[in-house]
């Protein structure tokens, strides 16, 4: 089936703000398409946190005590969400996927991707508030320095749909909602037009 909707991934390092940017874009699109159609539900777009997912359903191998992070299933995973976006209603599209890791979703699955970055200041103070270990807090500065996710986002998605996006301050965050939502619209009319 065509996709009605654009599927969103929002990625970058773990504090840039992917998970406070997915869950406002759910709401503002999924209010924005009900006030354009009455016949538009509610759950127009959906907010996929996948580390949750990763935990809720158990799709992991084992406890990596060095990273302190859990060693994602990916296969296991990428089947779950096969048949997630494959079938009902998000067959039409509307997955807000929410990833540190970017590069292990097929393309086909993706039509816009959106990159968070963080200054080194607002980063050291959301992972030190979010109780990291001080080896896991400098690994994912030092990531985010490198632009490591930046780079794998472009290295595995068409260069036109990934999107940069600051994420330092609520003024961002707020304007990000809006450029995002922008840029779906965009889709939709390109595909009705
Ligand atoms: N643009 C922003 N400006 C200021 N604080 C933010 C911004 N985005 C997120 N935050 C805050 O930073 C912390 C990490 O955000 P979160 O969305 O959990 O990041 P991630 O999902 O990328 O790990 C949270 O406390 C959140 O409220």
């Amino acid at each position: 089936m065509t996709r009605l909707r654009p599927n969103i991934l929002v990625t970058g390092t773990p504090g840039t703000g992917k998970s406070t940017l997915a869950s406002s874009l759910a709401t503002v699109l999924s209010q924005h398409a009900s006030a354009a159609s009455s016949s538009l539900r509610d759950d127009w777009f959906e907010h996929i946190d996948i580390a949750k997912l990763v935990k809720e359903r158990k799709f992991y191998e084992e406890y990596d005590e060095v990273l302190d992070t859990l060693v994602m299933d990916e296969d296991a995973l990428l089947d779950h969400l096969e048949d997630y976006l494959g079938t009902g209603i998000r067959e039409s599209g509307g997955a807000i996927l929410d990833s540190h890791a970017c590069d292990l979703f097929p393309e086909r699955w993706i039509d816009i991707v959106v990159v968070l970055t963080c200054s080194t200041e607002s980063l050291f103070d959301r992972l030190s508030r979010r109780g990291y270990s001080d080896r896991k807090r400098t690994e994912n500065i030092e990531c985010e320095i490198m632009g490591v996710l930046v780079e794998e986002a472009q290295e595995s998605y068409d260069a036109e749909i990934v999107h940069v996006l600051e994420s330092n301050s609520i003024e961002d965050m707020d304007r990000n909602t809006e450029v995002v939502k922008q840029i779906v619209q965009q889709w939709i009319d390109s595909r009705s037009s």
